[in-house]
């Protein structure tokens, strides 16, 4: 069976399988008596004895691809004009080998004591208060997402509806901030309150093939289009371009550094997160080993590692030094092309919305009233609330660039280092590696890198807000 989607709105083990209000319910599942730890070879392995894993080797690289897929797809080539195609190139190879690393101390931590969910692993290490910080990182990640997915209605509904009619006029229904409330209480709401995901859960195929429609337009957009050379976007802050003196905004750079360079590493780093997602689906797979899921993890990062590569160059090698944030944002309005890949992404990400809200209610209904039963007042009331805080913050947030961002240089270090580093240290005993060891050793290495990312990138981002803002007196 394919799996549903979860904590960052990709997959999730039925929600049969998994009760609405079921953290406790999915730890008496996971360090109950039902997995037995298996002393053969003089090697522990844990087996997941009351389940057995249907999903084929193909279906869980699908899967897996789709979790790490997402709107940060858009903001690569943002962050490829603001690096330079070597540096950037660098980066996201460096992020795509240490997003594998990551999966390899969770599948081990996980093969220790026979876990299967994100959650769980802080509970082992750290007890409640380790699950409740797990939890917790992981509603903010989707909250991130899901405004992310929001904003990009916000921008995209606008530029569908305008290009469908015949003048420029402004009239109140291309404004990005009604449309998203309309689309919210009309499509998303309803959808959201359902009980079960349902069908949802299976829109991962149709947003894939959306992403690979895309990826071809951009593609051949590149190679019809004239760079725009006054575009209305102004840079506030000059580039400083260390390998090339002049600094056209329309020629390709190898290496350079600006103010926004600050936004690159938390933008590829939340377009690889996919880490909630990986216990999960090691759990559907047929025939499960470390290695196997290991396999599956490596070719899943490898073909989202192209797709994000091919887009950012081909984006960036497009509009050059003027794109913006949101790629799709740049295109032509009148572009019948481009208003098909508009749509189809757009309906994409409305979908995955009230997929990635069912995981934070889970959380929320999980912390705040962890022994009730299901409750229909408890159950739409936090949907609503849910939904209102994003539409807030989407009004409010002026760029989509601010949310990968924060959400870049927070949550997602947290989730792809620091975290899975300290599960790792705290869950493979001492017996079985000490301190000192090579792995134990390479793991803190792995979260002090973590750590150095998120204050390096909070730093200076929140430099880049401040002097941005001065410079340019707000956006
Ligand atoms: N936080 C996430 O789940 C982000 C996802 N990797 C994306 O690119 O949209």
């Amino acid at each position: 069976m394919e799996l549903q989607k979860t904590s960052n709105g990709h997959h999730d083990l039925s929600p049969d399988r998994i009760p609405e209000n079921g953290f406790d319910a999915l730890e008496n599942i996971t360090e109950g008596d039902t997995f037995l730890p298996n002393k053969s070879n003089g090697k522990i392995e844990t087996q997941f004895t009351d389940f057995v894993g249907k999903t084929s080797f193909g279906m869980s690289i699908f899967n897996l691809s789709n979790a790490i897929l997402g709107s940060g797809i858009l903001g690569l080539a943002y962050a490829m004009a603001n690096t330079g195609i070597i540096l950037f190139v660098l980066l996201l190879t460096s992020m795509a080998i240490l997003s594998a690393y990551s999966i390899h101390l969770l599948l081990k931590s996980a093969g220790v004591v026979g876990i299967r969910a994100y959650e769980q692993l802080g509970n082992r290490a750290f007890g409640r208060p380790g699950k409740i910080l797990a939890a917790s990182i992981i509603t903010l990640n989707n909250i991130g997402a899901m405004s992310s997915y929001l904003f990009i209605v916000k921008i995209e509904l606008p530029h569908i509806i305008q290009g469908l009619l015949p003048d420029n006029s402004d009239y109140w229904f291309v404004d990005g901030r009604y449309l998203i409330i309309i689309i919210s209480v009309l499509v998303i709401l309803p959808l959201a309150l359902m009980k079960r995901l349902g069908y949802l859960g299976y829109t991962s195929g149709f947003s894939l093939s959306c992403m690979v429609f895309f990826l071809i337009s951009v593609i051949y957009k590149k190679f019809v289009t004239e760079c725009p050379e006054e575009h209305s976007y102004n840079k506030t802050v000059p580039t400083e371009s260390i390998y090339n003196s002049t600094d056209g905004m329309c020629e390709a750079k190898l290496i350079t550094i600006n103010p926004q360079t600050a936004f690159t590493i938390p933008i590829i780093a939340f377009a690889f997160v996919c880490h909630p997602e990986v216990l999960p689906i090691y759990t559907e797979l047929k025939n499960p080993s470390k290695k196997r899921m290991q396999k599956v993890a490596n070719i899943s990062i490898l073909t989202m590692f192209v797709m994000y590569l091919v887009t950012a160059i081909f984006g960036y090698l497009t509009f050059y030094g003027n794109v913006k944030s949101e790629l799709l944002e740049m295109y032509s309005k009148k572009d019948t092309l481009m208003l098909c890949v508009r749509l189809a992404v757009l309906i994409a990400v409305t979908l995955t919305v009230p997929v990635v809200l069912f995981p934070i209610r889970r959380a929320v209904l999980q912390l705040l009233f962890p022994d009730k039963p299901f409750h229909w007042v408890r159950h739409i009331s936090i949907a609503v609330c849910l939904l209102f805080l994003v539409n807030l913050l989407v009004i409010f947030v002026p760029n989509i660039r601010d949310i990968f961002g924060f959400i870049g240089a927070t949550s997602a270090p947290s989730l792809i280092f620091i975290l899975p580093g300290i599960f790792y240290i705290c869950i493979v005993p001492e017996e079985q590696e000490p301190l000192k060891s090579r792995p134990k050793i390479q793991a803190i290495a792995f979260v002090t890198l973590g750590f150095i990312f998120m204050i390096m990138s909070i730093t200076f981002i929140i430099i880049e807000w401040v002097t941005g803002k001065k410079t340019s007196g707000g956006h």
